[in-house]
């Protein structure tokens, strides 16, 4: 029988309730297809400083090394806000991304037919939307030297090396290749000399991949073009911050940020997480929505080849959605019954097993 080694994190907030959810519909799926899949917990963000003192301890690198995947909740939350930076878990998470060596994070962004009016656009803007973006995850600002702070001052450096930008944009690209051809690079050319390079090197790539239209957008008006007309996009490439800020902007076209999944890859494992956060404002209250996660996990089995199961679970997904069930945050549109995340999980692994 076909077996995975799966790296297992639930992380901070709502990060346990979603994933057991997770687990729960690729445990359904998994005994359909026929393979097995051997779960290992590891700790990382705040749950790990509570007992590492330490937000990415090494046993969760070498065990995320050691797996064929990793599924990952979220990190995060006001009990860790104040610790010096490198405590808290968000310098954990970074610290993970760059260890696994996990430079591009694909966030795709899909509407259900079935959420059409869950949006706050309008449905005829949104009907039909198949976009993705394709975010740079290990360099940019969220890493570049120098970073300083002192109680007057304090600045950040946006670095990006040549290299850096061939290798995201060969992903982009690569992804348009299986999609409708087309990529939109989005930087900010007009004021940045680090986007000038950006553009640069996109064009080189670009000659490699004659049948994709490239364009470029200037940040600002992609936010604002995303909302007025999402169909426009296909691929979305762009740095680590801009496309972690384009990617929940995305989240709200689709209907709620606990929709939209995503894939980190570019080493040897892949790391797959909703790109939600910890949402301490609904942990505990069995409210959060795990479809995000569940997606994710469906990301993770693409990854591993398991794509029929991958599809059994979006399957699944859309059949309880056409059902009427929602939990709380998809709930003010169609909704036959709001249900817990635990109720969500159930029913679409229950369907998945079908
Ligand atoms: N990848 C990650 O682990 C990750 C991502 C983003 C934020 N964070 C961290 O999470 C913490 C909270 O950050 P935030 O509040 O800015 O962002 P957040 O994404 O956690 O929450 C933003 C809003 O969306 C809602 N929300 C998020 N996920 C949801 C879901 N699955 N179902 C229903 N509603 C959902 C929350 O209730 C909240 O109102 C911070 O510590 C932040 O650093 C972690
Ligand atoms: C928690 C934070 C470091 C992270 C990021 O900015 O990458 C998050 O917002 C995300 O989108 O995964
Ligand atoms: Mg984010």
């Amino acid at each position: 029988m076909r077996n995975y080694k799966i790296g297992i994190i639930k992380g901070d907030g709502i990060g346990p309730e979603i994933v057991e959810e997770a687990i729960k519909v690729l445990d359904a799926v998994a005994s359909k297809e026929g393979f097995n899949l051997e779960y290992n917990e590891y700790l990382l963000g705040g749950a790990a400083v509570d007992v590492f003192d330490n937000p990415c301890p090494d046993e969760t690198i070498k065990g995320s090394l050691n797996s064929d995947a990793v599924l990952f909740g979220a990190i995060g939350g006001p009990k860790w806000e104040s610790l010096p930076k490198e405590k808290r878990p968000e310098s954990g998470l970074l610290k993970l991304r760059k260890s696994l060596g996990l430079f591009a994070n694909i966030r795709p962004a899909i509407i259900f037919d079935e959420l059409v009016n869950a949006s706050s656009l309008k449905p005829e803007v949104i009907k039909g939307v198949d976009l993705t973006v394709v975010r740079e995850l290990t360099g940019g600002i969220y890493f570049g030297e120098p970073r300083y702070k002192d109680d007057n001052k304090a600045y950040n450096t946006m670095i990006y090396t040549r290299d850096e930008i061939a290798r995201i944009a060969k992903i982009a690209f690569e992804e348009a290749m299986k999609r409708k051809k087309k990529v939109t690079s989005v930087d900010k050319a007009n004021v940045l000399e680090v986007s000038e390079l950006w553009r640069e090197v996109v064009e080189e790539v670009a000659k490699n991949y004659p049948e994709v239209e490239l364009e470029h957008m200037y940040v600002d008006n992609a936010a604002m073009q995303l909302v007025r007309d999402p169909k426009q996009f296909d691929v979305i490439l762009t740095g680590n911050i801009f496309g972690d800020i384009l990617s929940d902007e995305a989240s709200m076209i689709v209907g709620s940020i606990g929709l939209l999944p995503s894939a980190s890859i570019g080493g040897k494992v892949g790391l797959f997480e909703p790109i939600h956060g910890s949402a301490p404002d609904i942990a505990g209250q069995g409210i959060a929505n795990p479809i995000a996660t569940i997606l994710s996990a469906a990301m993770m089995l693409d990854f591993l080849n398991e794509t029929s199961a991958a599809e059994r679970i979006r399957n699944a997904i859309k059949e309880v959605l056409k059902e009427g069930y929602r939990t709380k945050d998809i709930a003010a549109f169609d909704a036959k019954e709001v249900v817990t995340t635990s109720e969500m999980g159930s029913l679409i692994a229950d369907h998945a097993a079908n």
